[in-house]
């Protein structure tokens, strides 16, 4: 059976940089993949290169058996693939629901009626109704990650990428965003998620995948890569070494 995703002996370097060296991986319909790994492991690098945001050295990127790898940023949104960043930027000045128009807008191609209806769409899937017409730079934290997913749940993707979209919530707000992409899960989106708060990801992965120097280290069942000596020696060395 074809993947949704099947990212295919994928290099990267920057200058003498390597962030990545043959790393392969594929994520199903209806499927979370976690990605885990320290600090310049790659794990960012390896969403642009799905995204369309870089160019790999070597490798190709598959969406449903096509190739995508020559498409940029743009093209692989209009194929179904949505994207959240590390750093939530929202326009502020402007409301969420103009926030996430923009991403149905210009992410996503949709136009009038129909852009407004995946905005809308997006909007409640997120969670941001009681949000709706509020200025995006008032949002509290949490909001502001619903935020980031409903603009690229705007564009209405088949395939979301998630950037540590945990990343400085409480452990109070972590469940909702937990059950947040369980249901994106459920109603049939891939999801690849990179996360360093492992036991939020580990209660919704289908499968983990360690990254570590560009590489892959393990893949598979997420509680036995985590249990992995390889994948233990990554961390515990990032732990003597001061990271994460
Ligand atoms: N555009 C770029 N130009 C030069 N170097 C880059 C660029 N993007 C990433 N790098 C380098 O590539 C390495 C991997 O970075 P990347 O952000 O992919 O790691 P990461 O695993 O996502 O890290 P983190 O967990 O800290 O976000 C780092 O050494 C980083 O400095």
């Amino acid at each position: 059976m074809t993947a949704l995703l099947e990212v295919s002996g994928i290099a990267k370097r920057f200058g003498r940089v390597v962030t990545a060296t043959d790393v392969s991986f594929h994520v199903g319909a209806g499927e979370v993949l976690g990605v885990v790994g320290p600090n310049g492991a790659g794990k960012s690098t390896m969403l642009d290169i799905v995204n369309g945001t870089q160019r790999p050295d070597a490798g190709r990127v598959l969406l449903d058996g096509d190739d995508v790898t020559s498409l940029g940023a743009a093209g692989r949104g209009r194929r179904g693939i949505g994207r959240t960043y590390q750093v939530p930027r929202p326009f502020g000045g402007l409301t969420v629901f103009e926030n996430v128009l923009v991403g149905a807008t210009f992410a996503g191609g949709a136009r009038g009626r129909q852009a407004h209806r995946a905005a809308l769409d997006a909007i409640e899937t997120a969670g941001l109704t009681h949000v709706v017409n509020t200025d995006a730079a008032s949002l509290r934290l949490l909001d502001r990650k619903r935020l980031e997913l409903a603009r690229a749940l705007a564009t209405e993707p088949r395939l979301i990428l998630l950037d540590e979209i945990a990343g400085g919530l409480t452990e109070a707000e972590l469940p909702e965003l937990v059950a947040l992409i369980a249901r994106l899960r459920d109603a049939g989106l891939g999801v690849v998620w990179i996360e360093h708060i492992v036991h939020a990801l580990l209660q919704v992965v289908d499968r983990l995948m360690c990254l570590a120097m560009g590489e892959v280290v393990a893949t598979g069942d997420p509680h036995a890569v985590m249990a992995s000596p390889a994948v233990m020696e990554v961390y515990l060395g990032s732990v003597a070494e001061g990271g994460a």
